[in-house]
């Protein structure tokens, strides 16, 4: 599969996605670290893919998302932000309520 084709389909089958350098129990950078326990914080699943494992994701994602850079923390498909907007969010208590809906969704559609 084409590589932009594998990012929309894991946007779309992922209500809650992470793109991180390393894994949510082995960050391998801190602003990957810091996302990631912001969504550990939240209290809902999440996907996540390590793009350092994932060279073409990590070359791909960027342009698809007209985002830079890593993390990226995508909600049903849109992109809400990297690790400042994400800590911002989070802080100003409106990260919470955005994953919480998200979350529902999926326990509404099992
Ligand atoms: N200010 C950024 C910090 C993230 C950042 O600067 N990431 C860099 C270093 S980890 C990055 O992804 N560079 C591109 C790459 O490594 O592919 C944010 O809010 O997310
Ligand atoms: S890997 Fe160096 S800042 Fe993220």
């Amino acid at each position: 599969m084409e590589t932009v084709e594998k990012i929309k389909q894991q946007i779309t089958e992922n209500p809650i996605i992470v793109y991180m350098k390393g894994s949510p129990k082995l960050p391998s950078c801190g602003f990957s670290s810091q996302v990631a326990q912001i969504m550990i914080n939240c209290g809902e699943q999440f996907a996540f893919v390590d793009i350092l494992q994932h060279p073409d994701i990590r070359a791909e994602l960027p342009k698809f998302a007209n985002w830079p850079t890593f993390p990226q923390l995508w909600i049903e498909g849109e992109l809400i932000g990297g690790c400042d907007i994400v800590v911002d969010m989070f802080q100003k208590g409106e990260l919470q309520p955005l994953i919480k809906a998200a979350a529902a969704k999926i326990k509404t559609e099992e």
